[in-house]
């Protein structure tokens, strides 16, 4: 290790492990964006707060720049080092630290897979319900930074929604003990909400309390197939007013050819343009009735072609593989990401709009569209040709986001809905907030992080 620096840190956290080889840095100074090369200084996994605070305060005296670091699935470079930052990965710091069976919370430290959550949640008969396809390897932490949604916001709502404590390591090192669990606390400004969806920008969250709940209704999965594009809301409206839906999730053909191709089953003999995955809870005759009736309402206004019921959870899980595949089908592609959204009621017309945008504006590039269209988000993957270079591509696509920016902007929508600004849509962050709001943005950040040593250039340089 040569850098005066480190021998530094070393000094100051003697028990902290530091790992500075080629393989290591390029392995945690990237995330699922592949258009940064990695350059971090060295990775740092800290074992507790202490460690933690440690690295911080080294770091405030030598003008080290830190990116926190938790499962590394970011599809926006949140948790990218390519500037020659100290990664810290809390990748050690992963376990459950409590339950209580009074509160239903569970502390855990900010590195646990989403799925050791629900596991956990599980175990205690109790649950979880943040979730989403990357389950198994994305972290806490990591949820937190970004506010992750996911397939199940439409009836529990965001990561924000589950967090009733959350310790932060401030930029300058002091450790935030936030909200402790209660569940009523008006005492002035919640700054556990600042922390959560700030990107790793004010500072580290080494704890967090999580809210569970009762486990879900026993549920049923219905894959319906769609005629056309502007039926989608219509159906959606149809299902929503009579079952209590725990998904509502469409793709289009281009999404499910992809997944096929990566070994899943076809669902129909023949072909649809659109299709919707839904999860509602079953239970009684009623709800089975009301399924039946949302469906056959559906198919005779034309607005459903075929459908497909799951018998069995192996065949609710085969279902689900269709749409929680299609991301890392598409991966091999390259693809530049969209990930945006509208008020449920703007949706309709934001649609016809984006559909004549993207049409017109990408004439010779494949574009796949899926997404929680019941939460008003859209993904939007635009696959690069191969004779295309990466460079070109990005720029081509970058003008297109500009116009999608606009129209998010007249829309009242936002340039991000799930997957956090980071570095790829920070250019896109006043379409989204106002100058006003990213000034306090920006004041926020320089009272949590003086030095603006946190994650620097992610959200706003
Ligand atoms: O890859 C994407 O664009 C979306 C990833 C994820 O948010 C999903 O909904 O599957
Ligand atoms: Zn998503």
């Amino acid at each position: 290790m040569t850098d005066p620096r480190l021998e530094g840190l070393r000094r100051d956290a003697p028990d902290l492990r530091l790992k500075t080889d080629a393989a290591d840095l390029e392995h945690y100074g990237r995330d699922w964006t592949r258009r940064w090369t990695p350059a971090p200084l060295a990775i740092a996994l800290p074992a507790s707060i202490e460690e933690v605070q440690a690295i911080v305060r080294w770091a405030n005296v030598h003008r080290v720049a830190l990116v926190p670091s938790g499962g590394r699935t970011g599809l926006s470079g949140g948790a990218v080092a390519a500037q020659g930052e100290l990664v810290i990965s809390l990748e050690r710091m992963n376990r459950v630290l409590a339950f209580d069976p009074a509160d239903r919370t569970l502390t855990v430290q900010p590195g646990i897979a989403l799925e050791a959550v629900h596991n956990a949640a599980r175990e205690h008969g109790l649950t979880y319900p943040v979730d989403f396809a990357a389950r198994g390897s994305c972290s806490i932490g990591g949820n937190i930074a970004t506010n992750a949604g996911g397939i199940r916001v439409i009836r529990y709502g965001n990561t924000r929604e589950w967090i009733t404590g959350l310790k932060l390591v401030t930029g300058s090192g002091e450790l935030l003990d936030l909200n402790r669990g209660l569940v009523k606390n008006s005492s002035g400004y919640d700054l556990r909400h600042l922390a959560i969806g700030s990107e790793g920008t004010l500072g580290v969250v080494v704890e967090a309390t999580l809210r569970l709940t009762d486990p879900p209704p026993p549920t049923n999965v219905m894959l319906l197939a769609l005629p056309s594009f502007d039926v989608l809301m219509k159906v959606f409206t149809a299902f929503r007013e009579r079952l209590q839906l725990e998904a509502f999730e469409f793709f289009t053909d281009h999404a499910l050819r992809h997944v096929l191709a990566h070994g899943a089953q076809a669902p129909f003999e023949q072909t649809h343009p659109y299709y919707v995955v839904t999860e509602f809870a079953i239970g009684d005759e009623a709800r089975e009735a009301a399924a039946m009736a949302a469906f056959e309402d559906c198919m005779e206004h034309g607005w459903v072609s075929d459908g497909v019921i799951s018998q069995s959870d192996a065949q609710a899980a085969q279902l689900w593989r269709l749409r929680e595949g299609i991301s890392e089908s598409l991966a091999p592609r390259k693809p530049y990401k969209n990930d945006v959204s509208v008020r449920i009621s703007a949706m309709p017309a934001f649609l016809e709009e984006t559909q004549a945008l993207l049409g017109g504006a990408y004439p010779h590039f494949e574009v796949v569209w899926f997404g929680h269209i019941g939460d008003g988000n859209l993904h939007i993957n635009v696959l690069k040709p191969e004779d295309v270079s990466d460079a070109d591509f990005v720029a081509q696509c970058e003008q297109v986001t500009k116009l999608l920016a606009a129209s998010l902007q007249r829309h009242g929508g936002s340039i991000s809905a799930e997957h956090g600004i980071g570095l790829v849509k920070k250019a896109y962050l006043g379409s989204t907030r106002s100058a006003a709001e990213i000034a306090v943005m920006r004041g926020i950040k320089q009272v949590l992080d003086p030095n603006g040593l946190m994650n620097p250039g992610k959200l706003f340089d």
